[in-house]
């Protein structure tokens, strides 16, 4: 049996080479900031997505991947600052941490949070730049009044998208909130994505009618909600099994498919398929 100190010893070797890495990474990242002086956003929950993906597939051993995934959220968050200044506005009622502690989980020990007490607050700060993004419930049927409403305004009207869904990966085995990040910046493929679409129309159509128009269209909804506030006017928010890009072909054909009945149809975002899924 190898002796104690030995042991010991190997750990330190170890510690060693997993700080002398830590440290390299972290210069790799300061040299990728510097070619990017004008991107705003530091981070990128795609290319996120794509590390942990590659990682936890290729893990073995009694380490468990929620370690893994763990560590380099803190490895993430760290770079994210270090590209820019990275703060996060949280939906924070009171008494309710929900949110707030998926976004430390997800943002690491460092980044400043901040909680909000209304979803249109986290909103208002994300689009007016106060704050780099904002921590949201994941949209929800039967919610009255819905805050994708506020990225739905027209296709131009605001930069404020959906870019990835909380949490990535819960290893947990107990069901945690679920939330989504808006940020300024648009959502990246990844090679397994879902995007949130917006249907507008006159009369609202029904989920049935709505969901085969989608599917000759080339768009597999997982879930479709509708907002109608008077009879001439409805938005549908369509969650789509696939990414669907900002001026997608699949989206200008609803308009004929639909007989006109959707009169425009546009991405609001959406998010690499959580790690569980995958
Ligand atoms: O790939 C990049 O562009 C990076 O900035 C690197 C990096 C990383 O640490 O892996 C940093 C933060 C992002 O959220 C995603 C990736």
């Amino acid at each position: 049996m190898e002796q104690l100190a030995d042991l010991r010893g190997q750990i330190d070797e170890i510690d060693t080479q997993i700080h002398d890495l830590l440290m390299k990474r972290a210069g790799v990242i300061q040299v990728i900031s510097a070619q990017n002086e004008q991107a705003k956003l530091g981070l990128r929950p795609g290319r996120e997505a794509q590390v942990l993906r590659r990682l936890v597939s290729r893990h073995q051993g009694i380490l468990p991947k929620a370690v893994v995934v763990r560590i380099w959220r803190e490895i993430f968050a760290s770079s994210a600052q270090l590209g820019s200044e990275m703060a996060v506005s949280v939906h924070a009622p009171e008494n309710d941490t929900k949110f707030y502690d998926l976004a430390r989980e997800h943002f690491g020990m460092m980044t400043p949070i901040r909680g909000c007490q209304t979803v249109m607050s986290v909103l208002r700060e994300v689009t007016d730049g106060q704050t780099t993004v904002g921590v949201l419930p994941l949209p929800f049927t039967g919610d009255d009044n819905p805050w994708w409403l506020a990225l739905a305004q027209g296709e131009a009207a605001t930069n404020t998208r959906i870019i990835a869904r909380l949490p990535f990966y819960n290893a947990s085995g107990t069901e945690l909130a679920e939330a989504v990040i808006v940020a300024q910046d648009t959502q990246e493929p990844t090679g397994a994505d879902r995007s949130y679409v917006v249907a507008e129309s006159g009369e609202p159509l029904s989920r049935s009618t709505l969901k085969s128009l989608l599917d000759k269209a080339g768009l597999p909804s997982l879930n479709i909600q509708i907002h109608a506030p008077d009879p001439a006017y409805s938005l549908q928010l369509i969650e789509v099994d696939d990414y669907v890009a900002p001026g997608d072909s699949r989206l200008a054909h609803l308009g004929e498919l639909s007989d006109q009945r959707i009169t425009h149809a546009w991405t609001i975002g959406g998010y690499a398929v959580p790690l569980t899924e995958a």
